[in-house]
């Protein structure tokens, strides 16, 4: 048997373990939540602590399992090298060990076993010889080294492990996008530090490029490629810079939206269009009243004629000024408060000008300044008797907005999981450059175990969340419902960029605090992944609920 094959059926047999004791975890929490034989909403809010760390618990399973599926895809390529081992051992070991040990679900909150009714004897249970054995072999001094000493060229060779994609076409589309992300690397920073717009010429070049249809049907004008693809462009785009890796959410929304959604009109006329990156949509959702329960939402649409008239107001409207159509969730029907009455439109405005950010009839805008994620701006808008016709309700139904948004809500999940793998990847190697390059104490930063150690954590926990994301994307490309398994890269994948920027600007020192070094940049750029598309908190919510209701 070779040495390979033992390590990875003890991986399986921990994972056996850890599954053992989500499931103690879960029938804690069904015994809290159940009303009957429904779930209690009022009882999940009760136990919010509990039911948010069963989520991170049950995502922190879901990680190892991914990452085990990686190695032995990585190994039925030959390419399970030293350093992939490596990987898989302090991924398994750390993971493991904050199982029983207690998760960061933020940073001053810790999810110990005795918050979901796990006792002293199911720790034990858990314990068993072969998660004793992947801890006392995982997250230890001497791997950090050995996987450090593997990577201390990496930067050169752009080999932090092989990502297992398993598909040539992929692994070209990956080359592509990561030299026009190296390419625009300095000149956003610029773009950054002068709250720029990303200059159009850059977009069109994107275009050409294929970004913004990258996922929408062949027949539609699109490329016709899967989640995955997406996955693998975003994560490359966003290394360069987030607002790169960002220039297509909004056709990615549009796009689902008017696919999933639309008529067969509807879908003739805008796919096309979206997909060659003619027009630029913008997600218009969130209110100031209204962020994460988007149901309430108060923007009036009543129709009048041909059109119908939105009154209200709009906040945090990414691109909103540089757009030609807007995705705009408004309530149709007063009489429904909820997320029945909602509609969604497809509302045609006039692209902003040198002089005007929004020369349109019935609306105004005002642009709200931000510390990081430029390049796109954000805007709050304001909506008094602005037209949108009638021909451009979603669907041509009214009442069934929220639902057509949720319908793509996972695809969108996704995909902001990938920017934030790219975000981390980032981090990572500013971090990484950073430690080779400063002396201290007559030697570079990268000899010091703290801080090899924090970088080496970083290619682990990146690989992990990379893993859970593209897992996600090909549970989306096989057309089975993933709102949990999106949910979960999603939540992972803000984390780990969050960590990674704070610790590669840990690493930098004094110079990480200065605008002019990048990591200042990417630590503001990674904040925002675990607030939009769903805070944190939401995500959890939605796992957990999944999770308790039976679907996984
Ligand atoms: C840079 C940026 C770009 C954005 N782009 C767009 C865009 O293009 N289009 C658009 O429509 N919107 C956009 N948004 C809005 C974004 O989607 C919302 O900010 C997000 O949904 C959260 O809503 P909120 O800010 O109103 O926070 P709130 O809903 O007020 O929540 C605040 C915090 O409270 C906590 N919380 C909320 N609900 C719960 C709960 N049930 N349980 C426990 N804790 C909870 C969470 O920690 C959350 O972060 C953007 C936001 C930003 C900052």
């Amino acid at each position: 048997m070779s040495e390979t094959y033992v390590f990875f059926s003890r991986c399986e047999k921990a994972i056996t373990s850890a599954k053992s004791l989500q499931e103690k975890a879960r029938n804690y929490l069904l015994e809290q939540t159940l009303d009957g034989d429904r779930i209690s909403a009022v009882r999940i809010e009760e136990n919010q602590f509990a039911a948010h760390g069963y989520a991170w618990m049950a995502t922190y399973v879901s990680a190892l399992e991914n990452m085990l599926l990686w190695a032995q895809r990585v190994d039925s390529e030959n390419q399970f090298r030293e350093t992939e081992c490596l990987i898989l051992k302090i991924a398994f070991g750390e993971y493991l060990s904050q199982l029983s040990g207690g998760i960061a679900i933020s940073q001053v909150e810790i999810l110990r076993p005795q918050d979901l009714g796990i006792g002293e004897a199911d720790v034990l249970n858990f314990h068993t010889n072969d998660v004793r054995a992947l801890v006392a072999d995982g997250n230890t001094k001497e791997n950090r080294k050995a996987l450090a000493d593997l990577l201390v060229n990496s930067l050169e060779s752009k080999d932090f492990g092989a990502l297992g994609l398993g598909d040539e076409t992929l692994e070209m589309v990956r080359d592509q996008f990561g030299k026009i992300a190296d390419d625009y690397s300095d000149a956003a920073h610029e773009w950054h530090l002068k709250d720029e717009l990303i200059p159009i010429g850059v977009v069109e070049q994107l275009a050409e490029l294929g970004i913004f249809g990258l996922t929408v049907p062949e027949e539609y004008g699109g490329l016709g490629m899967g989640k995955t693809a997406m996955c693998v462009v975003t994560e490359e785009l966003s290394r360069g810079y987030i607002g790169l890796g960002s220039l297509g959410t909004r056709s990615e929304i549009a796009a689902e939206l008017i696919r999933l959604g639309g008529t067969e009109e509807q879908k003739q006329k805008w796919l096309p269009q979206i997909s060659s990156g003619e027009i630029l949509p913008t997600a218009v959702f969130t209110e100031p009243n209204t962020g994460s329960d988007l149901g309430s939402l108060k923007t009036r649409a009543v129709l009048s004629g041909d059109c119908y008239k939105i009154t209200g107001n709009k906040t945090w409207i990414t691109h909103a000024s540089r757009s030609d159509v807007m995705t705009l969730l408004a309530r149709t029907n007063p009489d429904e408060p909820g997320y029945k009455g909602l509609s969604m439109f497809i509302a045609e405005k006039p692209r902003g000008n040198e002089v005007e950010d929004f020369p349109a009839e019935g609306m105004t805008g005002g642009e709200i300044k931000v510390l990081g994620y430029r390049g796109m701006k954000e805007y709050e808008l304001g909506f008094d008797g602005f037209d949108v016709k009638k021909e451009n309700l979603l669907g041509a139904e009214e009442g069934q907005g929220f639902k057509q948004l949720m319908a793509t809500f996972e695809s969108a999940r996704i995909q902001t999981a990938a920017r934030a793998v790219g975000v981390a990847q980032c981090a990572m190697e500013l971090g990484m450059q950073y430690a080779h390059d400063r002396i201290q104490f007559g030697k570079s930063l990268y000899n010091f175990p703290r801080v090899y150690g924090k970088l080496v954590w970083m290619v682990v926990e990146t690989m992990i969340a990379r893993q859970l994301t593209y897992a996600s994307a090909r549970e989306k490309d096989s057309d089975r419902r993933c709102d949990i398994e999106a949910g979960m890269a999603k939540l992972l994948g803000a984390r780990v960029a969050w960590s990674n920027a704070d610790n590669a600007l840990q690493i930098h020192g004094g110079n990480g605090y200065a605008e002019e070094y990048k990591i200042s940049r990417v630590l503001c750029d990674a904040r925002i992944l675990n607030i939009f598309e769903g805070a944190a908190e939401i995500q959890a919510q939605v796992i957990a609920r999944g999770l308790l209701s039976g679907r996984n």
